[in-house]
């Protein structure tokens, strides 16, 4: 598959059962400044509604930092960021934001009440946000799990609720920062299939930051690269329309895998040479981890 520049994707076309669908996000020669850090320069991408996009990049380019700006948590000190036309100017709850660490559930809440946290912030009717709080509850498997408290979950049941109420606001725009990051191995497949299937049941547009090549490969109809920083930018796009649900060990994953991996190995050798740590290392063993193409 070959990579090119930055690009406007055509729409998915893709329908949901739920929720509002999505919407699409553009970024514009994005630059962001921590004081006299330079930490992205000239960011620029076109998300279509509905289409799941992955940033990679070695640690510490910027991941995060350009999913903050599309969450209104950061504000560029150049260019534009847009979601469905409208400037983003600050969070909103059309831009839900699923993290790393469950930490984001209220721990005094039950799971329930986590999920219907929005919707009360809303003033939704109560019989209304029932309905709600049962739609989303069921999309994540945790129907069961309601009322019990965050504490009394596994990391994965955490993550789903951290998405159940992150959903039952209807975002049109989900960021997920490295979501299934502190998961094991094996749950973190079972969490993959799931966004998978919850993805095409409410049409969202999914922008998700992960160091897992082989995670990107799986969920993405696009993956980002993104070079080294200070000043990272945006390096390549890599089309990924491999037929869903995918294989890792199929020719063209690894193919795909191989090609990730490279890319993101040159940037990690950049950062080595930069640091002075060189000593011949190719950035192989760093970017990913589990799956195939090795
Ligand atoms: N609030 C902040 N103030 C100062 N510098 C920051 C701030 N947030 C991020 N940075 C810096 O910006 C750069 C990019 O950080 P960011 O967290 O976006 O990287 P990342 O690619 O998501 O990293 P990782 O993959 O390790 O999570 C880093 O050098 C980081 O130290």
């Amino acid at each position: 598959m070959t990579p090119h520049g930055t690009r406007t994707a055509a729409p998915t076309g893709r329908s949901s059962s739920t929720g509002r669908g999505g919407a699409p996000v553009s970024l514009r020669e994005v630059d962001i400044r921590f004081g006299d850090f330079d930490a992205v320069r000239g960011a620029t991408l076109d998300i279509a509604a509905g289409e799941f996009v992955c940033l990679l990049g070695p640690s510490g380019c910027g991941k995060s930092t350009l999913l903050n700006a599309v969450a209104g948590f950061v504000t560029p000190a150049g260019g534009e960021v847009t979601c469905g036309n409208a400037p983003v100017t600050g969070p909103d709850v059309s831009r839900g934001v699923v993290f790393q660490s469950a930490e984001a559930l209220f721990p005094w809440l039950t799971v329930r009440q986590n999920v219907s946290f929005g919707p009360r912030m809303r003033r939704m009717p109560k019989a209304q946000r029932a309905a709600v709080e049962d739609r989303y509850l069921a999309m994540v498997g945790l129907s069961h799990s309601a009322d019990k408290f965050p504490s009394q979950l596994s990391g994965g049941m955490r993550q789903r609720a951290q998405l159940a109420r992150v959903l039952a606001n209807e975002p049109s725009v989900v960021l997920m920062d490295e979501p299934f990051g502190a998961l094991d191995a094996q749950t973190r497949l079972v969490m993959q299939v799931e966004l998978d299937r919850i993805w095409r049941d409410t049409g969202a547009t999914i922008l998700f930051v992960t160091h897992d090549i082989g995670e990107a490969i799986l969920l993405s109809d696009r993956i980002v690269t993104m070079t080294a920083g200070p000043a990272a930018a945006i390096k390549n796009v890599y089309p990924c329309d491999l037929p869903r649900p995918r294989d890792l060990t199929d020719p063209a994953s690894a193919a795909l895998f191989r090609q990730l991996r490279e890319d993101i190995g040159e940037e990690v050798a950049r950062t080595l040479r930069a640091q002075g740590l060189d000593d011949g290392h190719d950035g192989r063993s760093t970017g990913d981890q589990k799956g195939a193409g090795r």
